[in-house]
């Protein structure tokens, strides 16, 4: 089975039959922004990174925006403002950045849980969720403290807890799946990259959006 697909169809399709399409969604641009999902260690950062450095684009880490914001690292904003605090602060830091033209975002791995998020990520870009096994998201993140839902006694107990509690959400807003694996980096950004090309999904533009509700 491919590792991977691409559900503009299904969204073409959904067009056709929608009696009221939205009347100013443009057709995909070079610049529709590319949006990266998936649990804690995909490899979001890491990938998001090197793919915009392969299209020549801006990137931008939602996680490391709400760091550099606060001015803490993400565990001290979950001890003074619990996880509902950080995932507000992600909705805001989410409605921002996905209006930048262009952008590759990674997003945090708890992106999905919040029902705006998933809407502002499926109709501003092109959302790619980067797979993983549960026992290799653990091996990729054993050696960081950093990530404060899985500093409990049973680390990979707690990601195949998340991971089966998300993975519907990653599926329902992709609209391209890849399986990192054993992959390297340069190698999924080779493989991302025709992806891209091939999905040709229809993103409302930022200046059709309406203002930022806290700027
Ligand atoms: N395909 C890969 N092969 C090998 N190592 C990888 C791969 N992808 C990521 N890594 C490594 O896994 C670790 C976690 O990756 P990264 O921080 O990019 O994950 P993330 O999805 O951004 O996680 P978070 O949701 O916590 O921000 C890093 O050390 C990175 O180098
Ligand atoms: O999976 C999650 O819920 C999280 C993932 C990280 O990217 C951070 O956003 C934070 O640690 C929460
Ligand atoms: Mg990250």
């Amino acid at each position: 089975m491919a590792d991977y697909h691409c559900r503009s169809l299904r969204r073409a399709v959904n067009a056709f039959l929608d009696p009221c399409p939205a009347p100013s969604a443009p057709a995909p641009g070079p610049a529709a922004p590319v949006f990266l999902i998936g649990m804690m260690g995909a490899g979001k950062t890491t990938i998001g990174r090197a793919l915009a450095r392969a299209l020549g684009r801006r990137f931008v880490d939602v996680d490391q925006l709400i760091e550099e914001r606060c001015g803490v690292r993400i565990p001290t904003i979950f001890e003074l403002e619990g996880e509902a605090g950080f995932r507000r602060r992600e909705t805001g830091a989410i409605d921002e950045c996905s209006r930048m033209e262009g952008v590759v975002l990674a997003t945090g791995g708890g992106a999905v849980l919040s029902a705006e998020n998933r809407r502002l990520l499926a109709q501003r870009g092109i959302v790619i969720y980067l797979r993983a096994r549960a026992e290799e998201l653990y091996q990729r993140t054993r050696h960081d403290r950093n990530r404060p839902l899985l500093q409990t006694a049973d680390p990979l107990g707690r990601i195949v807890e998340l991971l089966a509690q998300r993975e519907p959400l990653y599926e329902e807003v992709a609209d391209v799946v890849v399986d990192t694996g054993r992959s390297s980096v340069p190698r999924l950004v080779q493989r991302i990259l025709p992806l891209l090309q091939q999905c040709g999904k229809p993103v409302v533009a930022a200046a059709e959006l309406p203002p930022l509700e806290n700027p």
